[in-house]
């Protein structure tokens, strides 16, 4: 399969490297990285290892015909993204990108069936040409509108092929609400807790941490989507548990004083319903961010 990664950082560096054990592969990213990519190669390293030969360039190719396009841009970069892949006209779409309405977006500016999917691996780019993969997970795609397709199948079996766990999912709405009540349990707590993925398990961060998943729960209800309190709430302790030494990617974010996610994740749900609990952690972090701006 001829696959081109849009947004090369880290995700998008982890899966491209592995597709590219099996598939022609080219990442989309910035200098130096894409340069180093091209030049010298991608080492994979961490609890998978590898090196390949992906293409690595700054802009979507002008002769380019992917099969496939995996958006791994962060939430905010999605309109751009789309507008980058307009003019290639991928077989298939599929965004590996937390937060919601990602796909929705992809697809009202693109032509080509868009997946969705989540994504459960770890990946930390540390340098130009080197990606550590920080946790082998699992890869879960499919309709964005839930059901069947042939692309889905598709792309599914390319995963599988390179080595990637993959499930291809005839429920998507549903998985991507959960993931949804994933983050926003957790991410804005640890962010600005300034604690551990761990710490949402007990103690004062847990209380505000399944507050958060069960109004993402409400708002899936809203929308048709059937995600329980329990399961929203079983969902964030799960992940929690399974990640407790992790500093979660909005932690990780502020810690940098990156922009983060936080519209795409607890500001969503606030936008949709009446949430008192994402809308203050989407508050909070957003009056972060500005004063992050004005520095
Ligand atoms: N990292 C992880 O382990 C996981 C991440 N995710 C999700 O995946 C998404 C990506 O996360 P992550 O990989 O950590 O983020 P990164 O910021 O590391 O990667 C995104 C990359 O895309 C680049 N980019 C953005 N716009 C363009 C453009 N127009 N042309 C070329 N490159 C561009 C960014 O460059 P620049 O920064 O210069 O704009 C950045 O290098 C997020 O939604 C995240 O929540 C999900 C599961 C795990
Ligand atoms: C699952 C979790 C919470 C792992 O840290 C994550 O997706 C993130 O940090 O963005």
């Amino acid at each position: 399969m001829d696959v081109l990664v849009f947004g090369a950082g880290s995700l998008g560096s982890l899966v491209g490297g592995l597709l590219a054990r099996q598939h022609r592969v080219t990442l989309v990213g910035r200098a130096p990285h894409a340069g180093t990519v091209a030049a010298e190669g991608l080492t994979v390293d961490g609890e998978i290892e590898c090196h390949v030969d992906p293409d690595g360039v700054t802009a979507v190719p002008p002769d380019a015909s992917p099969d496939l396009a995996v958006v791994t841009v962060k939430a905010y970069d999605t309109d751009a993204a789309a507008a980058a892949l307009a003019d290639c006209d991928p077989g298939t779409v599929l965004s590996l990108q937390n937060g919601l309405d990602n796909e929705a977006r992809l697809g009202d500016r693109l032509d080509s069936p868009v997946l969705a999917g989540t994504c459960t691996y770890g990946a930390m780019l540390t340098e130009p040409g080197r990606v550590t993969c920080t946790g082998v997970g699992e890869v879960v795609l499919g309709p964005r509108e839930g059901g069947e397709s042939a692309a889905a199948d598709r792309v599914g079996a390319a995963f599988d092929e390179a080595g990637i766990e993959t499930t291809v999912a005839a429920d998507m709405p549903r998985r991507t609400w959960e993931k949804l009540a994933v983050n926003a349990g957790i991410n804005a707590t640890t962010a600005l807790a300034r604690i551990e993925n761990g710490a949402v398990l007990d103690g004062p961060a847990s209380e505000v941490a399944a507050a958060a998943a069960r109004e993402t729960a409400r708002a899936a209800r809203a929308a048709g989507v059937d995600l329980s309190d329990e399961a929203a709430v079983a969902a964030v302790r799960r992940v929690a548990e399974a990640t407790a030494d992790n500093t979660s990617s909005m932690y990780q974010d502020v810690l940098a004083e990156r922009r983060t996610e936080v519209d795409a994740i607890n500001g969503a749900v606030a936008e949709r319903i009446d949430a008192p609990v994402n809308r203050t952690l989407a508050g909070l972090l957003r009056a972060w961010e500005r004063a992050r701006d004005r520095r």
